[in-house]
């Protein structure tokens, strides 16, 4: 039996709250005996098949906020003057035989079949696609009660594909999960599969930026490294870093695509799904800001190298183990453990000198930095954007900067007035013609002893350094839980030397859940700082930014409150 409409009007409230924006009975594709009710309201849509005995009427219902798109089609049979609709929906969903729920593909389809005339068919097909794309973005929108706006401008999303990254299956990633999701979502894209290292960063250098909405990474952390100085290399560095960027897991530690689908709530998943996850994100295309350290590199202090970074700063074991672990990549993420183990096996000592500025220094100083609400009007929708996948900004509060206490750190350091470093007092160190990018008013050239309001750590002897600006340094290390993406804060984890193997061993375990500050661990120093600088005394050794090798050396780093743009949420 063909599907028609309810002959009476579905009541207009449901639950006494939500209205019924649309109601219709149509028939599944496969089958044209099965007939469904279908309501939408505002939030969800609701599906209940027909039948004569209550058994079976079950009734599934789907947030529009786990919808991606919907569009509408004619019957491939000309015979046929049905017209049919999909809805594609990511839900959590328990997983088969686990505990835990991640986001999993569901598409509704259903055959419209009201009319004789195949172009009525279609047309209500398109009526019912356009309403559910236009709610589900509502529903994304509607966030602690604000409605967050939204501006179309012609654009599509470039989107970087390193066919190395990971195990070397970042091609076939895109093809098998990403490329339908976009599609589903009508996202318009270009792939551009980078053919050597610095391929990307000297495309976003030179590349025409109104043409694209958000520039896409499907790699591991070191592309869009690359991607985002290439950006901060530009004359128009400061617009072009307000370029919306994306991040797809493809490599094997996928830390940035572990922090944000961190941010978004939801609970750790397996690499496949952390990939849906962020594709999840990239289609829904809600925009935050993200924080930058500036990293300034100096082994020849006259002509220091400064480079931007998203993520991480690391000396010492972690360090090590990220470089030496290479040669495990064909493990994927477990090359890190394996590399853990190894290093611990020969537990090495690195001696320098480190100092920071803790947050309470300068809270309240900075620009950008108080606790007031912004309205941000980032825009990177397509033209022919179904608005279901409208990339749009987002309001954005930025958070009141508090200081949380830091573990053990009160009792290994002290104040640089107090010691040999004593210099003069801070002047804000711009950037000189060379070097495009903000000026890094925290920082002191690296030959000259860091400022009075400094902390220098009296400990010389480490295990690791690392300074973090994002949650997560690989999928399974949550190293800083306090962390949000645009918080303006670096945190900073260091372990003094003395610490035993097993111990070591114990505070990587806990990284897993995040749990390792909560240890007790008396070797282990958090704080939240706004600059460091790290002087090692060795010769040799590695200093990883982002978990790219750099030039090793005295370093110093500043981070910079929200300068750039992540799709996330
Ligand atoms: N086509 C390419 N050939 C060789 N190297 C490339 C290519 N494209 C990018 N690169 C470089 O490869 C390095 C590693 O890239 P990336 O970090 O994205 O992947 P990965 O190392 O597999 O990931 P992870 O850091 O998570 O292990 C980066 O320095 C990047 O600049």
């Amino acid at each position: 039996m063909d599907p028609k409409i309810a002959e009476s009007d579905p009541p207009s409230y449901r639950n006494g709250i939500t209205k019924v924006l649309q109601y219709g009975e149509f028939t599944a594709t496969g089958n044209r005996k099965v007939r469904y009710a279908v309501s939408l309201t505002e939030r969800d849509l609701t599906i209940q098949k027909i039948t004569s005995t209550p058994v079976g009427r079950s009734k599934v219902v789907f947030n529009l906020r786990d919808c991606v798109g919907c569009r509408a089609f004619s019957a491939d049979d000309n015979a046929d003057a049905g017209a049919y609709f999909s809805v594609y929906f990511y839900p959590f969903k328990r997983r088969w035989m686990s505990s835990g729920v991640a986001r999993q593909r569901v598409e509704q389809c259903f055959r419209v079949a009201l009319f004789q005339d195949p172009r009525a068919n279609l047309e209500e097909a398109e009526k019912w696609a356009g309403t559910i794309r236009e709610s589900s973005v509502r529903q994304q929108h509607l966030r602690n009660r604000v409605l967050y706006s939204e501006v179309h401008r012609p654009c599509s999303v470039m989107l970087l594909v390193n066919p190395h990254s990971g195990k070397g299956q970042a091609l076939s990633l895109f093809t098998g999960h990403v490329q339908r999701m976009l599609n589903e979502a009508g996202v318009p894209h270009t792939l551009v599969i980078t053919e050597r290292q610095n391929h990307a960063r000297e495309l976003v250098r030179e590349a025409d930026l109104s043409k694209w909405g958000a520039l896409v990474i499907m790699s591991g952390d070191g592309l869009l490294f690359e991607v985002v100085n290439g950006l901060m290399e530009r004359e128009d560095w400061e617009k072009a870093i307000q370029t919306p960027l994306g991040i797809l897991p493809g490599g094997s530690g996928n830390a940035l695509a572990a922090s944000i689908h961190h941010y978004s709530g939801a609970q750790p998943v397996s690499s496949e799904e952390l990939l849906v996850s962020c594709g999840f994100l990239l289609c829904k295309g809600l925009v935050s800001r993200m924080d930058l350290a500036s990293v300034h590199l100096g082994s020849s202090p006259s002509n220091p190298t400064r480079l931007f970074s998203f993520l991480s700063l690391a000396w010492g074991f972690v360090a090590d183990v990220d470089v030496e672990s290479e040669k495990y990549r064909h493990v994927g993420a477990a090359r890190f453990t394996m590399g853990t183990l190894v290093r611990l096996a020969s537990l090495r000592v690195y001696k320098g000198r480190l100092a920071y500025l803790p947050v309470d220094e300068v809270d309240g100083e900075e620009d950008g930095q108080s606790p007031v609400s912004l309205e941000e009007m980032t825009s990177i929708s397509p033209q022919h954007q179904p608005p279901s996948s409208a990339f749009c900004s987002s309001t954005l509060l930025c958070r009141p900067l508090k200081d949380s206490p830091c573990q053990n750190a009160a009792h290994h350091t002290f104040r640089n007035s107090n010691n040999a470093f004593k210099g003069k007092k801070r002047e804000p160190m711009s950037a000189n013609a060379t070097l495009t990018g903000p000026p890094d008013s925290l920082l002191v050239p690296l030959d000259q002893p860091v400022p009075s309001d400094w902390v220098v750590v009296p400990e010389e002897d480490y295990v690791l350094m690392l300074a973090m600006y994002q949650s997560h340094l690989a999928k399974d290390l949550y190293v800083a839980p306090d962390s949000t993406l645009d918080d303006g804060l670096i945190h900073l984890i260091y372990v003094r030397a003395g610490i035993s193997r097993m111990a070591l061993l114990r505070l990587f375990l806990a990284m897993e859940k995040g749990t390792h500050l909560a240890n007790n661990c008396p070797h282990l120093v958090y704080t939240r700082v706004r600059a460091l600088r790290l002087e090692p005394y060795s010769s040799k050794g590695v200093i990883t930014v982002d978990g790219e090798v750099v030039e090793y050396g005295p370093v110093q780093a500043q981070v910079h409150g929200g300068i750039a743009r992540l799709i996330t949420r």
